[in-house]
């Protein structure tokens, strides 16, 4: 079933109305050993801590004098957890205010209207639920993906013309994620000791910006039912703006999850695959997923940061030595791999090393 508002008031009504149709709603409910990895199913989330992520000044990367603290700070972030809060990103809050808005406004569309946008098998861009095998556990929420970059021919198939900002607000806000991109990869260089173009040479100069829009609905059981599953991302880095007031997002840190704590001015920066082969295992892309809530319907809007679809990736020269041997194959259009894999229930990121 495509669409999410029409599962979720089936499966509610599945819920109370008793025995029979408990078989249909099952397939909802993660069983541990369906999931990659250990310990998928949502615990309760009042007993899990927060994690302690480290906040990252972006506005210290770029001045030569007060960046060596902060990129020391950023090199054991990406390392480590492979996640952080950006801060003083200039983005000012009022726009990231806007992105949820439409983001909102999006998915309070008709479904027939949101229908028009469907996502066709094979193809990023669109409106649909994530496809899966029939043995894997479908996710309690909708998904919208587009192609955002500032310089990227648009497709003006999936641009909806509603809600009227929708557009211009995306429009605007790309263009400020492709400058904080830029000052990222060049500072994740220069935490490594490499030359700070390294990382925009082996993507491009220009960014691939796909935009993920989550959506998920409120939801009876969410001691059960899971909103995203385990996963890592296939991008070079995620750029996370988080619900405002609705907490989800969790973290696996040696083998244990955290919540990810609101922080509604802050943009959350996560390692994506591609930055862990680059860099041979040295930045860690890490395994997160979203529990569902019970009475509030939550958003997010993913922005991943990809190569240029005609580069090549592999690990950095200078990063392959005697006590690190190169462990990942080179890859032209990881994100197909990515997919494939995902699809098949496996972990893309294994299935990348040599
Ligand atoms: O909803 C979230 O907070 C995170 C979503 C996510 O992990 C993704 O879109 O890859
Ligand atoms: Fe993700």
């Amino acid at each position: 079933m495509a669409e999410v508002e029409a599962v979720s008031k089936t499966v509610r009504a599945l819920f109370i109305d008793g025995e029979k149709e408990e078989a249909e709603a099952e397939k909802y409910i993660c069983k541990v050993d369906t999931e990659a990895v250990p310990g998928g199913v949502p615990a309760p989330s009042a007993s899990l801590s927060l994690m302690d992520i480290p906040t990252i000044d972006i506005s210290l990367l770029t001045s030569p004098s007060s960046s060596g603290e902060e990129l020391e700070k950023l090199l054991r972030a990406l390392s480590f957890g492979g996640s952080f809060q950006a801060i003083n990103h200039g983005i000012p809050t009022a726009l990231l205010d806007k992105v949820r808005e439409v983001t909102h406004q999006f998915y309070e569309l008709p479904c027939e209207i949101k229908l028009n946008y469907s996502r066709e098998h094979g193809k990023v861009e669109g409106y649909r639920n994530d496809i899966v095998s029939e043995h894997q556990v479908p996710e309690w929420a909708a998904r919208f993906n587009l192609l955002i970059s500032p310089e990227d021919e648009r497709n003006p198939k999936y641009w909806p013309d509603k809600p009227e900002t929708f557009k211009e607000i995306m429009h605007e806000y790309a263009m400020k994620l492709e400058v904080m991109r830029a000052i990222l990869f060049k500072a994740m260089a220069r935490s490594l000791k490499l030359n700070e173009s390294c990382f925009l040479e082996m993507c491009g100069e220009k960014a691939t910006l796909v935009a993920r829009f989550n959506y998920y609905p409120p939801c009876t059981r969410p001691d059960s039912i899971l909103g995203f599953k385990p996963h890592s991302d296939g991008s070079v880095i995620s750029i996370v703006l988080q619900d405002k007031e609705v907490e989800g997002l969790q973290f696996l840190k040696d083998n244990k999850w955290y919540r990810v704590p609101n922080n509604p001015r802050a943009l959350l920066v996560n390692v994506g695959d591609q930055a862990q082969i680059m860099s041979n295992g040295i930045f860690k892309s890490p395994i997160h997923k979203v529990v569902t809530n019970s009475e509030r319907k939550r958003i997010s809007v993913a922005v991943f940061c990809l190569p240029n679809s005609e580069k090549e990736i592999e690990p950095i020269d200078e990063l392959v030595n005697e006590t690190r041997p190169r462990l990942y194959k080179k890859f032209k259009g990881y994100g197909d791999f990515y997919i494939r894999n995902y699809q098949q229930g496996k972990n893309p990121l294994e299935e990348a090393i040599i």
